[in-house]
């Protein structure tokens, strides 16, 4: 069983005990990409549920009962336990694949760029991608620099 701040727990342990679930009830042959895709994006949406019509909420969630926390790393788990089911199965290795990006990430921003910035633009930078792919033209097209 394990223990909270247990550190033994890592992506490879999620990723070996999931393709044991699945092998044990022969689930194999319905845990393709796309299903796995599928299956993650309906959890995302009950996680969402969760923080729906509640407003803005505060971070550490204080004023959240037990039973809505357990709900929550409930419904955050069947994200992450899918999202590695579906990197295992199209060979990915998703450990490596994100501590990657985290490099990529702090070469595409570097800290040097955002002590030079107000706290605005900072604000602009860090959701910049939401800003790219928005299909809003009503934005301010506000711009860093
Ligand atoms: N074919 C399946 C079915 C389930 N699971 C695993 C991954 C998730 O962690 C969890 C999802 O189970 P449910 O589909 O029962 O979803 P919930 O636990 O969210 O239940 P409910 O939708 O009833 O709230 O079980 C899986 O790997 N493969």
């Amino acid at each position: 069983m394990v223990k909270e701040g247990d550190h033994s727990v890592t992506l490879d342990l999620l990723k070996q005990k999931m393709a044991e679930f699945a092998k044990e009830r022969d689930w194999g042959q319905f845990h393709s990409p796309r299903n796995l895709l599928l299956a993650l994006v309906g959890e995302v949406g009950e996680l969402s549920e969760i923080f729906q019509w509640k407003g803005e909420v505060p971070k550490g969630l204080p004023d959240w009962k037990d039973e809505e926390r357990v709900h929550l790393g409930e419904e955050l788990s069947d994200v992450l336990l899918y999202l590695v089911q579906l990197s295992d199965v199209c060979g990915i290795d998703l450990g490596r694949a994100a501590l990657r990006k985290v490099e990529l990430n702090a070469l595409k921003y570097p800290v040097s760029l955002s002590k030079l910035v107000s706290s605005k633009d900072q604000e602009v930078i860090a959701n910049k991608t939401l800003v790219d792919n928005s299909d809003t033209s009503g934005t301010d097209g506000a711009e860093s620099g």
